[in-house]
């Protein structure tokens, strides 16, 4: 059994302005996430990524279909509920910059969840040095507030909260966007690490190929709301099969200009021959991402 199944997943958000439909962000969306392992969730702007996180943290309204953790459905639960369901399923948000309250030290922070979860105040303290320690932050980082660390160091804060209670589930998003290179670099390899010791699973949102194959161990592709490819991470981003994933891939920039101008000109191609071949009417693109 999986750890995470979300099973024909519809979300609609309400309408805004009376006679107005709702909008439909997620068109029944299935995926399935195994205990200790990462699903990169990839897609451009607005494909639902972010909508399918929120979904499976009960943030998104799920108007049909059904998910479930660990056999349990998850989906329009209660909130005493979701408030148990925190201790196995947590989230790392792209921007440490406004997820942390800039007004509490980082212990206060970190022992918050602790103290509500019942520990002792004593208990909480060990384990706040221990975060520190998992998430290679100084031990005196306790006692600062967030505005004094590096955008690095509080994504580092962010990920010791989520681990507090040792979930079994990490959504994260875009956890590593806010970052420059070579903090996104150490901040994944942490993630890995984390993985490595724990066996905590992550449902990895991210618009970002390198990223994603750089941590996971299958990829989900999303378009229009719609998941169309999902395979071992190696196979998607070195050989999708979709016609979006193989735009995505080709859109994808890459360090050295000879081999971006190649990629360019092999996009232009591919952009041509999937045209020629929707005015045929074979293997359409468009019909082809509706199916999902
Ligand atoms: N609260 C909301 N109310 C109405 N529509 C929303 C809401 N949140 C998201 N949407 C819409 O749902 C669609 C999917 O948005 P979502 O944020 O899930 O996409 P995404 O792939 O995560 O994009 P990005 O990478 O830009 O964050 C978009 O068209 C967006 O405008």
């Amino acid at each position: 059994m999986s750890l995470l199944e979300i099973e024909d997943v519809i979300v609609e958000y309400p309408a805004k302005g009376f006679g107005k439909k709702p909008f439909r962000a997620l068109h029944g969306v299935s995926l399935d996430i195994a205990a200790g392992e990462t699903v990169g969730l990839v897609g451009e702007s607005g494909s639902g990524k972010t909508t399918l996180g929120r979904a499976v943290l009960g943030l998104a309204p799920v108007t049909a279909g059904v998910v479930r953790f660990d056999g349990r459905v998850i989906s329009n639960i209660g909130k005493a509920e979701r408030r148990k369901l925190s201790d196995d399923v947590q989230v790392v948000f792209q921007d440490p910059y406004t997820s942390l309250n800039p007004a509490l030290t980082v212990e206060d922070i970190l022992t918050e969840p602790l103290l509500v979860a019942g520990v002792s105040r004593a208990a909480a303290s060990k384990r706040v040095r221990d975060l520190l320690d998992e998430v290679r932050l100084p031990a005196d980082a306790g006692g600062r507030l967030p505005r004094e660390f590096s955008g690095g160091q509080r994504q580092r804060v962010a990920i010791a909260r989520a681990l507090s209670r040792d979930p079994r589930l990490i959504v994260c998003d875009e956890p590593v966007s806010a970052l420059d290179l070579s903090n996104q670099a150490r901040v994944l390899d942490l993630f890995i690490e984390i993985q490595e010791r724990t066996g905590v699973a992550y449902l990895f949102v991210t618009h970002d190929l390198s990223v994603v194959r750089h941590i996971s161990h299958r990829v989900a592709v999303m378009t229009s709301g719609r998941i169309v490819e999902t395979g071992p991470a190696g196979f998607v981003t070195s050989t999708p099969e979709h016609p979006y994933t193989q735009r995505l891939l080709l859109a994808a920039p890459v360090p050295d200009p000879a081999r971006q101008a190649q990629r360019r000109a092999d996009r232009h191609r591919l952009l041509a021959a999937q045209a020629e071949q929707d005015e045929q009417g074979g293997g359409s693109f468009a019909a082809s991402s509706a199916q999902g």
